[in-house]
């Protein structure tokens, strides 16, 4: 049988991420998470570009820019959706979720969707790096793997 898996294991990675800044104190703990995770997995910093959007909502496009570029090898989007009073919040994670994984088969690149999407603020600190790990360092991790993993595929 023959096995496909990537190694999370850099050789001449570029990244791009995309970052929502709403939510800022949760998003840019995701941000350095990711950052933190791709260097320390071999991606040189120089290989690293950051595109700040106003909200989750505009990640897509960005996403799409970026990916389309053929600057990067995987792009990694980072954003926190949390739940307030109406269903707007159901609106962004919906147009979100599908925009993001959209733009990964129109580009045939890696999009790793790291927005979190929570009812409540507590639920997204948990997830920025303490109890319940970090969502961009995750993503940072499935990045490479994903890149490597197509890159034996081809
Ligand atoms: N409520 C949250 C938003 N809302 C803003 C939208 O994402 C968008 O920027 C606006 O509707 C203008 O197009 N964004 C988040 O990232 N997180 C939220 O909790
Ligand atoms: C996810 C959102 O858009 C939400 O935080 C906005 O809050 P509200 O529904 O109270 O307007």
């Amino acid at each position: 049988m023959k096995l496909y898996e990537g190694k999370v294991v850099s050789e001449d990675i570029k990244i791009g991420i995309v970052a929502a800044r709403f939510n800022e104190f949760i998003v840019s703990k995701l941000v350095s998470g990711a950052q933190d995770a791709l260097v320390r997995h071999g991606v040189a910093d120089e290989d690293i570009a950051l595109a700040w959007v106003p909200g989750a909502f505009e990640i897509p496009l960005a996403a799409k820019r970026m990916a389309e570029s053929g600057k990067y090898d995987a792009v990694i989007t980072l954003g926190a959706v949390i739940r307030g009073a109406t269903s707007h919040y159901d609106f962004v994670c919906s147009e979100v979720s599908k925009g993001v994984a959209n733009v990964a088969l129109g580009a045939d690149i890696p999009v790793m969707f790291g927005v979190l999407t929570t009812d409540t603020i507590e639920q997204a600190i948990e997830r920025a790096g303490t109890k319940a790990g970090n969502k961009g360092a995750e993503c940072a991790q499935g990045a490479i793997e994903m890149v490597n993993l197509l890159r034996e595929m081809a």
